[in-house]
């Protein structure tokens, strides 16, 4: 890991000027800055002890993870030697948060790219939990996941994370994020990674309704209370943002990944699937998706043939009939068919 220059830092962000402030957290403000030729950010983190010891286990956390495409990389750190505090720098998000997309973006984003979310948010988990040693984020929520260029999903924020050696281990206190925060996670003994496999349900619902997680003008205000009851009653159209509409062809993989996030927010975390087990049932149904338009087209292929021959056998018996027979009938007739011979051509 990168060892920075506290003094180069202050100089890159214009010592911490607004312009340059990207985000804000309950326990650090980040900005960004130009560093060796690339844009990087930086996480400072807000005057309170508290906060240091986050930072210090932001970094613990992210130096002993190997590099994955869907988990922010930690490029270094910095100390100002006059009062200890610590810098994390790391590579830099252009495209902001899936809270922002969601809950501010003027336009909603589209079902494929939504699917593409959950996989890529659900293989950062995979690698957390089956890593050795096992991660525990405890702080899985649409603020903590970031897209870069390419719109790729990035899990960020490991201020909270545990690395997770032994069920015997000493687990701190628990925490995380009202909303997202699994209810049977009430004291350190029952740290899990079902702990982060509940915060993982939260955001599915979140991207399938864009609703907020906890919105009091609403009853009930807990999005897991309001969704699991529709998904119940199976009321699964009313869950889904009405701001877009839902494309035949992806209603069951939304159908099938709502019954997905119904398990992961189950009140009994024995029922909860591992984290391997959801990925496996959402690439399946994203698969059978892939599949279905081969067999449209080949079903539309057949029925386009069909309208073709019926109408060319329909035209040669025109064709031989006596026009004079049958007047303007015939001729209107032919027309009709002519069309459908075009029509069948050209679909
Ligand atoms: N690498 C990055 N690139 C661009 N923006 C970032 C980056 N990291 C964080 N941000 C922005 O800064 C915000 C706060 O960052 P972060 O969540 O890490 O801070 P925090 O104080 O630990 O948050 P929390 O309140 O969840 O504890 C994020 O929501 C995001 O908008």
């Amino acid at each position: 890991m990168v060892g920075f220059d506290y003094d180069e830092l202050v100089n890159a962000t214009g010592s911490f000027s607004p312009t340059r402030l990207v985000g804000k957290g309950s326990h650090g403000m980040v900005y960004k800055a130009m560093l060796l030729n690339k844009m990087v950010a930086l996480k400072k983190p807000l005057q309170h002890r508290d906060n240091h010891y986050k930072l210090e286990n932001e970094i613990c956390v992210l130096s002993s993870l190997p590099k994955n495409q869907h988990v922010i990389s930690l490029l270094g750190t910095s100390q100002d030697h006059s009062n200890n505090n610590k810098l994390i720098v790391m590579e830099f998000m252009p495209n902001g948060s899936l809270h922002d997309l969601l809950h501010l973006a003027p336009t909603p984003p589209p079902w494929p790219k939504r699917v593409e979310i959950f996989i890529q948010v659900a293989r950062a988990v995979q690698f957390l939990h089956e890593g050795k040693p096992t991660v525990i984020h405890r702080d899985i929520k649409s603020e903590n996941i970031l897209f870069d260029s390419d719109w790729n999903a990035k899990l960020a924020d490991f201020g909270l994370a545990v690395l997770f050696d032994s069920p015997s281990q000493v687990s701190p206190p628990a925490a995380g994020t009202i909303g997202y925060l699994d209810p049977c996670y009430t004291t350190p003994s029952k740290l899990s990674t079902k702990n982060d496999v509940f915060s993982f349900g939260v955001v599915l619902l979140e991207i399938i309704s864009c609703r907020k997680v906890i919105d009091v003008s609403k009853s009930p205000a807990s999005i897991v209370d309001w969704a699991v009851a529709l998904i119940e009653e199976e009321r699964i159209d009313e869950i889904c943002d009405a701001r877009i509409g839902l494309p035949m062809d992806m209603s069951s993989t939304i159908r099938h990944i709502l019954y997905v996030a119904a398990s992961c927010v189950s009140s009994n975390v024995e029922n909860r699937p591992t984290i391997a087990g959801i990925l496996t049932e959402m690439e399946n149904c994203v698969i059978e998706r892939v599949r279905l338009p081969i067999w449209i087209s080949m079903w539309r292929n057949l029925v386009r043939r069909k309208k073709k021959h019926i109408a060319k056998k329909c035209a040669t018996v025109l064709e031989q009939s006596d026009d004079g027979v049958l007047g303007d009938h015939v001729s209107s007739g032919k027309l009709l068919l002519w069309q459908v011979l075009a029509d069948a051509g050209t679909e």
